[in-house]
């Protein structure tokens, strides 16, 4: 038995509508997350279209071919705003592009159901397939989420691929004048059509869910100005990468770093300025650091770094690249070009009984302390003592 193709449309066009309100509701209390409005719109679009079709004829069928294609459009390139983690440019260009091309083929053929159905399947088995591409280029750490997509949107381009081969080869489908005539084809889609929305925002949902999460967890870790680790998130890793060191006897060195003169540069040109300084200074550690140690913003204008696997000469030598390196980047603050200078304390865990993080960075302090004391722009090793070494002496 073949259920009735009009009280199909209706039900895909209702079920549209509480997914369209679900996710409606979703992205008002998620602003944050700029794809879920675009999926949430797509949705939207997909109702006047579905609708359209249950209501022709009078209406052009050729009209609703284009909305529902548009709404396609609108779904992909939510899930691309959703891989960049931010709105994309160009939105309504490319879709008023689209809508014209996709509009003249639709209008041109609109006398032959059987080439705009075949149009139309083919627009949205390339949709399908783009938006499937979207999720992979994304690199989801979640498989089965990931799988979850690829499986709808691939039934979808199925469903609608196999609708495309029928009425491109299949007699029966060559002179059909409407969707009634073709209903055993239809029907299949349609149904599919209901399960397929139900599933798609079903995965916006969770697709939401994650990226608050990675904000949450983002927001615990980062310092907002820099963006590297927080001190608690530093102190969390730092500690393991210790113990591990320590029990495997690898070396560890320690770099205590404090932006010279800091409170001048805020005094001189504005607290704004300040903070573009840090930022810089936070981009000039991330060009100058593997990707295996850890950088936070300890304090104000105090950063430290922990080097895993990497002995004292190897922590001094990169110490004075990034302090020479430093005091070369010009720094653009507004009309000024201003440089800045930073001292750097050192300590490794192989100079003695530094057991906890604590210890270590107390000694990287007080190494921080002396650079301070004979000139600051210089980098100093912590030792024993007042055998306080100094490796380097810049003016
Ligand atoms: N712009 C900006 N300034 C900050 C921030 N946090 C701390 N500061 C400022 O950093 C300055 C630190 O000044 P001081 O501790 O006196 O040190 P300094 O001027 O760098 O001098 P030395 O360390 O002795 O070379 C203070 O004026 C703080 O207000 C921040 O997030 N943004």
């Amino acid at each position: 038995m073949t259920p009735d193709i009009s009280t199909l449309m209706l039900v895909l066009a209702l079920t549209t509508v509480i997914s369209v309100v679900g996710l409606l509701v979703a992205s008002f209390l998620n602003r944050q997350i700029v794809a879920i409005r675009y999926w949430a719109g797509g949705l939207t679009v997909f109702i006047p279209g579905l609708l359209w079709q249950v209501f022709s004829p009078p209406l052009p069928l050729w009209i609703s071919a284009v909305i529902i294609t548009q709404a396609y459009f609108i779904l992909w390139w939510g899930t691309r705003c959703y891989r960049f983690g931010q709105a994309q440019p160009q939105f309504f260009k490319v879709m008023l592009l689209l809508c014209l091309i996709q509009g003249s083929a639709f209008f041109a053929f609109q006398d032959s159901l059987r080439i705009s159905i075949m149009i139309h399947s083919a627009v949205v088995v390339g949709a399908c397939l783009v938006t499937m591409l979207e999720a992979v280029l994304m690199r989801l750490r979640q498989r089965a989420l990931l799988l979850a997509w690829v499986v709808l949107w691939g039934a979808h381009a199925t469903v609608y691929c196999r609708r495309f081969l029928l009425y491109a080869l299949d007699p029966a489908y060559a002179e059909v004048t409407s969707m009634h005539a073709a209903s055993s084809v239809e029907a299949v889609n349609y149904l599919e059509g209901i399960a397929f929305i139900y599933g798609f925002s079903l995965i916006c949902f969770i697709f939401t869910t994650l990226r608050l999460q990675q904000a949450l967890r983002r927001q615990a870790t980062r310092d907002p100005l820099t963006d590297l680790l927080n001190r608690r998130a530093f102190e969390e890793t730092s500690t393991r990468l210790l113990a591990q060191a320590r029990r495997f006897r690898r070396p560890l060195s320690v770099l205590l770093m404090d932006l010279d003169r800091f409170k001048s540069i805020n005094d001189q040109h504005g607290h704004k300025a300040g903070d573009l300084v840090l930022q810089a200074f936070a981009g000039h550690l991330g060009r100058h650091l593997r990707a295996t140690d850890l950088s936070c913003r300890y304090g104000g204008e105090e950063f430290v770094v922990l080097l895993p696997d990497t002995d004292l000469a190897q922590a001094r030598e990169l110490s004075e690249r990034v302090r020479e390196a430093w005091q070369r980047v010009p720094l653009d603050i507004g009309t000024t070009n201003l440089a800045a200078t930073v001292s750097i304390g050192l300590a490794s865990v192989a100079q003695g009984d530094a057991h906890v993080l604590d210890d270590l960075i107390e000694r990287a302090d007080h190494a921080l302390y002396r650079a301070k004391q004979l000139g600051r722009n210089r980098s100093h090793v912590w030792q024993e003592g007042l055998r306080l070494a100094s490796f380097e002496n810049v003016v």
